[in-house]
């Protein structure tokens, strides 16, 4: 295997070209040719989301996972855990190299992947106030893998780090100094899935993360909008929490400022129970009183469910605003994609989003469109006419997870090396 400056390279795979950026091995040409008659290498990757539990293991050289899988509720607990270990053996994998855990925030310090240490630990602990729903998951989920695969190395992986060079204009709020000083900012999340989009659209259109500005949209229960610019994300749709942006599964995304003060004052609601109404009893949840789950909704609004119809009209729009705005702040849009459970599954979102953009010069295929599914990783889904590509792209987090774990270990075991000498 060819491992050079710490992070992955292989002449086999894609985007060779872009030195530094993430390549997601061709699944055609990885397996097995890149590992160059090393070792396979098993990294087993943990991503707890808002809605559910997904995990895989994988050879870093190869596109292909070992084993991927998602449990569909969000509880991180001893139990889950008994299934993933019970998966991994079956898929005949004895031992791990290390085990991967995706981390939404990093809070102000943990800005690139590492080794969980007792530091590490407490910042992502301090952090756990700008991300309740999933940090101290998060966390659970570090100790009992460290109990269950006990000598293994742990990786956290963090949300925020593709976003850690966002352009002060971007990541800044206006509010006082007093608040700024003690780190109220933007830090932006799904970076991992916003990464990997990035690299499939790069391939699938055959140019470089330098020449394309792309408005990345992952949307499942927690959903994202990026803007990536040649490259960067100079701006993202979630800020200091993932509460900002989308409307959400359920969480309300962008809301005047003013309103937990109204509702504070005459519905005599707490602080905590604002919060807990913002992240938990929001969103889709709230306004289509059918439930979060996109699927659910959306055979409700078919059936004539009034309220599930606004629901899914108020969810598009929002995105919609966003990649108006965020070709407003790239000085045009060169690709639209979709990712996410969500945003890879279901061909009317993509349709009901897109629609009105027409002025960017972004057609969508219908037929292209209706016949994607995420087996084919990406697809192009723009007609012959538009001058904007749409893409659908099936979500690589745990991919992800499983590179930038090998990259750590991998630069651990080269500076040991180094030290032998
Ligand atoms: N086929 C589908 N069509 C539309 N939405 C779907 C489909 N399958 C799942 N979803 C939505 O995706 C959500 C789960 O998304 P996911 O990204 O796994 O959640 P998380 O935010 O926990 O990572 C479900 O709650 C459901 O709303
Ligand atoms: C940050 C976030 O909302 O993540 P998820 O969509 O996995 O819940
Ligand atoms: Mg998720």
């Amino acid at each position: 295997m060819n491992w050079a400056g710490g992070s992955m390279r292989c002449s086999h795979c894609v985007l060779s070209c872009c030195t530094g950026w993430l390549i997601l091995p061709r699944p055609e040409v990885a397996t097995s040719m890149c590992t160059d008659g090393d070792q396979d290498m098993h990294i087993l990757a943990i991503n707890a989301g808002s809605a559910t539990l997904k995990f895989g293991v994988f050879d870093p050289a190869s596109a292909m996972p070992v084993i991927e899988s998602t449990i569909d509720h969000p509880a991180v607990d001893a139990a889950a855990f008994d299934e993933i270990k019970q998966q991994v053996r079956s898929s005949g994998v004895t031992s791990l190299n290390a085990i991967g855990h995706r981390v939404a925030h990093g809070g102000p310090f943990l800005r690139e992947a590492a080794f969980v240490d007792a530091k590490v630990e407490h910042e992502i602990d301090q952090a756990a106030a700008l991300a309740p729903q999933h940090n101290p998951v998060a966390l659970a989920g570090i100790r009992i893998a460290r109990e269950r695969w006990p000598g293994v190395r742990h990786v956290a992986v963090f949300d925020t780090a593709f976003h850690a060079g966002m352009p002060e204009h971007a990541s800044c709020y206006a509010v006082p100094q007093s608040w700024r000083a003690v780190g109220v900012r933007r830090f932006g999340f799904h970076g991992l899935s916003h990464q990997s989009v990035l690299a499939a659209v790069s391939s699938a259109l055959m140019r470089p993360p330098s020449e394309l500005r792309i408005v990345s949209c992952h949307i499942g229960n927690g959903a994202s909008v990026c803007a990536i610019d040649r490259g960067r994300s100079v701006d993202t749709s979630m800020g200091m929490t993932a509460l900002e942006g989308l409307v959400m599964g359920t969480r309300s995304g962008d809301l005047d400022p003013g309103v937990p003060g109204y509702v504070a004052r005459t519905l005599g609601l707490s602080l905590v129970q604002i919060e807990a109404a913002l992240y938990s009893d929001s969103g889709l949840k709230a306004l289509s009183g059918v439930g979060s789950d996109l699927r659910e909704i959306e055979s409700r609004a078919r059936d004539g469910h009034a309220a599930a119809q606004m629901a899914l009209q108020v969810h598009a729009y929002r995105v919609r605003k966003y990649i108006g705005a965020y070709a407003a702040a790239m000085g045009g849009c060169d690709a639209v994609a979709f990712t996410g459970v969500a945003g890879e599954n279901s061909p009317t979102l993509r349709c009901r989003i897109l629609d009105g953009l027409e002025f960017l010069g972004l057609h969508l295929d219908e037929e292209r469109n209706r016949a994607f599914s995420p087996a084919s990783e990406v697809s192009q889904l723009q007609a012959s006419r538009s001058s904007v590509a749409v893409l659908a792209v099936r979500a690589r987090e745990q991919w992800v997870i499983a590179h930038e774990t090998a990259r750590v270990l991998n630069g651990a075991l080269s500076a040991e090396h180094e030290i032998d000498e």
